[in-house]
């Protein structure tokens, strides 16, 4: 099959030219929206990731233009319209599962660079600044963890936190046993805010949790809380965030994704002016830290995703059932 890839970066060349024996991969550096979508000419599927726009528009262009797959190189898929898919019998499939460690470690290693403040000291002392004023954290073990989604990657930063030695609560829709049975207590997400020193997202964006941190709910965390997000950027209302971190209601935010995060992740905007003054507002906060979706960026997860989105395409192709599929 001939598949065009959209918001390619040289890490997906490398990792998928590395696993692909029998297809042809045509790399695209754009994203994939309205604009771009005539790039996929010629081609039988599209790969995309998470900042791609796959609206209903878009979707009937690539019906269009022939597109029978959308092969998503990632796990959560808010950002395509399955009813536009459904209609025009394009199949979506995804990578639901890449190393859950990458993004769980990632978030923890969020928590302990906010406490500990690991990103001052570094530049602290490369200037010859051994001073340790302003730089106390808190020790986890102890504290009160509440985790939102209980999932593949929540479960695993459960699992890490009860290894500190914190008391690990937990709200999902459904509970899991085996977190259950290691101590993990199930709360209504009202009696888990008010409880919780670091509140950390691993559930889905959907209609239901857009928003889910918003200033009714932040209102409920304890004052100077820690809040993780390496979840989708719109689970949190950016704006009430920042009025929350200005009163200090909110102590510290750790953020891997951000509501608007498509104009900015993934690029390098350092000779640029930045028009969003959100996300300047946030990085200009000394206790907010911003990394730009990088939780899955390991070499296991790259791994995992080219070969799985791989195995997906020659699913297709070879008409057997597509196990990963979305619908
Ligand atoms: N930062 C990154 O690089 C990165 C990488 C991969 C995934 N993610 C994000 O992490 C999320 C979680 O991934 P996963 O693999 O653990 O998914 P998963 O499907 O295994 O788990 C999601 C959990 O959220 C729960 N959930 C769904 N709706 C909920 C709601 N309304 N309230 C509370 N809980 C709810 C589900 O029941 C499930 O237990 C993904 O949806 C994706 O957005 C981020």
């Amino acid at each position: 099959m001939k598949i065009a890839f959209f918001s390619t970066q040289s890490y997906d060349k490398e990792y998928f030219t590395r696993y692909n024996t029998r297809h042809e991969l045509v790399f695209f550096e754009a994203p994939l929206n309205e604009t771009t979508v005539a790039l996929a000419t010629g081609c039988n599927a599209v790969c995309a990731f998470v900042n791609d726009k796959l609206n209903a528009t878009v979707i009937q262009q690539l019906a269009g233009l022939g597109i029978q797959l959308i092969a998503l190189r990632c796990a959560g898929y808010n950002n395509v319209d399955l009813n536009a898919a459904q209609t025009y019998q394009i199949k979506v499939a995804r990578v639901p599962a890449y190393s859950p460690h990458a993004v769980a470690e990632h978030a923890v290693a969020l928590i302990l660079a906010l406490n500990r403040k690991t990103h001052k000291a570094y530049n602290r002392v490369r200037e010859g600044n051994f001073s340790l004023d302003k730089l106390i954290g808190f020790d986890l073990y102890g504290k009160t963890v509440g985790v939102i989604g209980t999932g593949k990657i929540g479960e695993v930063f459960c699992d890490i936190m009860k290894g500190f030695g914190c008391r690990v609560l937990a709200f999902d829709l459904v509970a899991n046993k085996h977190l259950e049975a290691k101590g993990v207590e199930y709360l209504p997400l009202v009696t888990l805010l008010p409880q919780c020193d670091i509140i950390s997202l691993h559930c889905p964006l959907t209609e239901q949790t857009r928003h889910l941190i918003n200033t009714d709910t932040i209102n409920l965390m304890k004052q100077g809380v820690m809040l993780i997000n390496t979840s989708r950027g719109a689970l949190i209302d950016t704006k009430a965030t920042i009025h929350a971190l200005k009163t200090g209601q909110i102590g510290y935010l750790g953020i891997d994704v951000y509501e608007q995060e498509e104009k900015l992740f993934f690029y390098n905007l350092s000779e640029e002016i930045i028009p969003d003054d959100d996300i300047m507002r946030l990085m200009s906060f000394p206790n907010v830290l911003v990394t730009s979706h990088q939780g899955f960026f390991t070499d296991e997860a790259l791994t995992q995703i080219a070969q799985t989105t791989l195995l997906n395409i020659d699913d297709f192709e070879s008409g057997k059932p597509l196990v990963n599929k979305v619908i």
